[in-house]
């Protein structure tokens, strides 16, 4: 019998969600079965993931998949954002809950490390976008401290790992997600052993690595009791949630960017090879990666992070929807109060209406009093980083850029895509909303044997999914206000 039902778990810093997916004559259709709120927890000044209640989460989507849907999927498989990762025994346990990017204790590991080996050293020989929450930084920052918990652990997992492994019992490292860590080889699936042993990371925590869809077990005995499933394969898709996502990408030729929209705006082009240059280095990009050996040549955006902490911020006065915090921006003035999104003061302040005011108010643009400007101030700002992004992106690539692609749940925002259209004068193509478990789903139907290939997955994206254009507005003068950006960026 053919093998077309694939139950993705998608987990990003807000949400998390189980989505079967139904492949049937070149055609795919998303099922949402469960849907819950992610956030870090604080604890002890600290900031972790409870991985347990995820897990638990990830049961009751395979449990309501089975029960509610009265579906038995053919293959599971996981995908998360990047970088963070849990401790295993030499039992094998889990033995503390991950810690979460946003932690504070990596705040001087960039430094601190480059004492040791030059910045220079590292980015030649990762090709990864300097951040300071880089698996390489938490674990560097660990051997600097002398963590007793690092001294315990027999193994670490990325999160999808982790999650995989709770599944299935089988512990390996996927290739996407690892690329996220700063300690692989640029474009290859090798660990990038010198740099890791010069950072007194012990190389006998790392685990095998294995390719995106690469079955890698079954779900337990146990797990399958539990839920109610067959002991179906457990499938290492690209287990960074951008890597599965741009594997969704609608797109029949190359000549697109792209921008992945969620917590964070993951925007950059597909590459056959990494590009790792003294230029690429100045300008703190990336390449990780892909799917079939592809490398994502991107930016990390702070993205709708800003929005999201905003509207959490503003839960005692009112709970905004999206559409809602949409309309007061519309009817804000534009260009009124601009920020570069990527200032660190952005990466988890405790109150980012006030750290965007803050920013505002000392580059003497004076302070944004209302929801509606601080919140069109963000969306200014996004659009903005967009043109100033893909600007960077053709100064070190040939590519010629026609369009872009926004996908994603930000794709839901109809105000930013036309905002992105204008500033960047490029033709918007808005949707899939669903890429990443969509790319993940699409990655076990390629390891189960249904698809052949990434441009299989791509026609299928393409013949599944509508999708909304946004032209440019030729009326419409930006550069103004892109001047205006420049100067706050190099300030
Ligand atoms: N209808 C809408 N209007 C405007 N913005 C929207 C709408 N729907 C979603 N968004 C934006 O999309 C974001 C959520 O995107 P998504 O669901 O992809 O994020 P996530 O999966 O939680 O995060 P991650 O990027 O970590 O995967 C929200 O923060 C919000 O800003
Ligand atoms: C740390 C971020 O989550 C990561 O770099 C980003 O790529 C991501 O995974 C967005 O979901």
């Amino acid at each position: 019998m053919s093998k077309n039902h694939f139950l993705a778990f998608d987990l990003g810093a807000s949400s998390g969600r189980a989505i079967l997916g139904t492949l049937a004559n070149g055609k795919l259709a998303l099922t949402e079965v469960h849907r819950f709120e992610n956030q870090m927890q604080q604890i002890n000044g600290h900031f972790f993931w409870n991985i347990f209640s995820l897990f638990s989460e990830l049961k009751t989507g395979l449990k309501k998949c089975i029960q509610e849907y009265g579906v038995q999927p053919d293959s599971i498989g996981v995908d998360t954002w990047g970088v963070d990762f849990v401790h295993l025994n030499k039992e094998g346990m889990i033995i503390s809950l991950p810690f979460a990017y946003r932690d504070s204790r990596t705040d001087t590991a960039m430094d601190d490390l480059f004492q040791l080996i030059p910045k220079e050293e590292v980015y030649r020989q990762t090709g990864i976008q300097f951040m300071q929450f880089n698996s390489l930084f938490q674990l560097f920052s660990m051997v600097k401290d002398q963590s007793s918990l690092l001294e315990i652990t027999d193994q670490i997992l990325f999160m999808p790992d982790a999650l995989n492994y709770l599944f299935s019992g089988e512990a390996v490292t996927e290739y996407s997600i690892a690329s996220t860590s700063q300690m692989l080889v640029p474009g290859k699936n090798q660990w990038q052993v010198d740099l890791i042993e010069k950072a007194g990371i012990p190389t006998s925590i790392l685990t095998d690595l294995v390719d995106p869809g690469t079955i890698i077990g079954r779900i337990k005995a146990d797990v399958a009791r539990e839920t109610g499933s067959a002991q179906v394969p457990v499938i290492a898709v690209a287990g960074h949630d951008t890597a599965s996502a741009i594997a969704s990408v609608p797109a029949s030729d190359k000549h697109y960017a792209y921008i992945s929209s969620g917590t964070w705006s993951l925007m950059g082009i597909e590459s056959d090879q990494p590009l790792v240059s003294d230029q690429t280095l100045a300008m703190n990009y990336t390449n990780e990666g892909g799917v079939e050996g592809t490398t994502r040549f991107l930016k990390n955006i702070m993205g709708m992070w800003l929005i999201q902490e905003c509207r959490r911020a503003w839960l005692n006065e009112k709970k905004y929807s999206w559409d809602e915090m949409v309309a007061l921006a519309k009817n804000a003035e534009p260009f009124q109060f601009l920020v570069n999104p990527d200032d660190a003061v952005f990466l988890n302040p405790a109150n980012m209406p006030d750290a965007i005011a803050a920013f505002c108010e000392k580059s003497g643009q004076g302070r944004p009093e209302s929801h509606a400007q601080v919140i069109r101030c963000v969306y200014d700002s996004l659009a903005l980083k967009y043109r100033f992004t893909l600007e960077q992106i053709r100064t070190v690539s040939a590519l010629p850029i026609e369009k872009i692609h926004i996908i994603g749940g930000g794709a839901n925002n109809r105000f930013l895509n036309q905002l992105t259209a204008d500033a960047t004068k490029l033709k918007v193509i808005a949707g899939p909303t669903e890429a990443t478990a969509t790319g993940n789903i699409l990655v076990q139907a390629k390891a189960m044997g249904a698809l052949q290939s990434l441009a299989d997955m791509r026609d299928v994206v393409r013949h599944s999914f509508d999708v909304e254009t946004f032209l440019p507005n030729p009326d419409l003068d930006w550069d103004g206000a892109y001047a205006k950006y420049q100067r706050l960026v190099a300030r």
